[in-house]
């Protein structure tokens, strides 16, 4: 049967960037992308927002919400230093299998923890089974209609920190309203607005940059 458009990209992958470094796999990634098919991936416009982000609040505890073929999950865990850890849920089986071989290509498996399962059932696992006490930074990019449940499920497990920052995907295009009238209303989290594109288009579309004040 018809191969799926992750398997494609992993074949592109493997095809074109160099085992072991990372670099070369975002490139592989943004390059098929852009000029073989489209895929739902941060992309490299926002995706320098989304390195400047990490950089800058230079994270011991990640998560990633919505990993789907791992690209940024390889451009987070690659910023990381090494004792740093990065956990990204993904529930559909066949993408995380395909984010697996993507992040191993990569080289950057010691610093990713890649669970399988729907982040409402894992966010309140977080503390006992992954020893994690809070995040330091949260990148959502799964189903737009879940960010808001969700920044309220880790706000009540306690795994938000002051000063811990919230970066959402997608807050224009496909757009998340409820989730930004929330945090850019909400006297727990000082938010800011990253003007972008969708990726690999024209489309305009942004990061919503969210730090939680405890
Ligand atoms: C249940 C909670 C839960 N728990 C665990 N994993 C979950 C999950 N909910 C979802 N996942 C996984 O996350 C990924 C989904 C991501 C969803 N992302 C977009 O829909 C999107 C769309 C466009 C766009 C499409 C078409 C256009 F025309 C324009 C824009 C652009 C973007 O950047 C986008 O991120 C998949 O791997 C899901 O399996
Ligand atoms: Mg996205």
């Amino acid at each position: 049967t018809r191969s799926t458009r992750p398997q494609r990209l992993l074949a592109a992958v493997q095809k074109n960037a160099t085992r072991g470094d990372p670099r070369s796999v975002v490139k592989a990634i943004d390059e098929f992308c852009r000029y073989t098919e489209w895929a739902m991936n941060v992309g490299d416009e926002k995706g320098c927002i989304l390195d400047s982000v990490v950089s800058e609040v230079n994270p011991a505890t990640v998560l990633e919400l919505g990993t789907y073929c791992g690209y940024s999950t390889v451009r987070i865990a690659t910023l990381l230093p090494p004792d740093a850890k990065l956990i990204t849920l993904e529930f559909n089986p066949d993408f995380a299998v395909i984010a697996r071989q993507v992040i191993a290509w990569a080289g950057q498996e010691e610093k990713v923890h890649l669970v399988e399962g729907s982040s409402g059932d894992l966010i309140p696992k977080m503390k006992e089974q992954f020893g994690v006490k809070s995040f330091d930074l949260v990148f959502l990019d799964h189903w737009k209609d879940r960010y808001l449940p969700d920044a309220k499920l880790m706000e009540e497990c306690g795994l938000l920190g002051k000063g811990s920052v919230l970066l959402a995907d997608n807050v224009i295009c496909p757009g998340s309203p409820d989730y930004l009238d929330y945090v850019r209303n909400s006297p727990k989290y000082r938010s800011q607005y990253f003007k972008s594109h969708l990726e690999y288009t024209k489309v305009e579309d942004g990061l919503e940059k969210s730090v939680f004040l405890g």
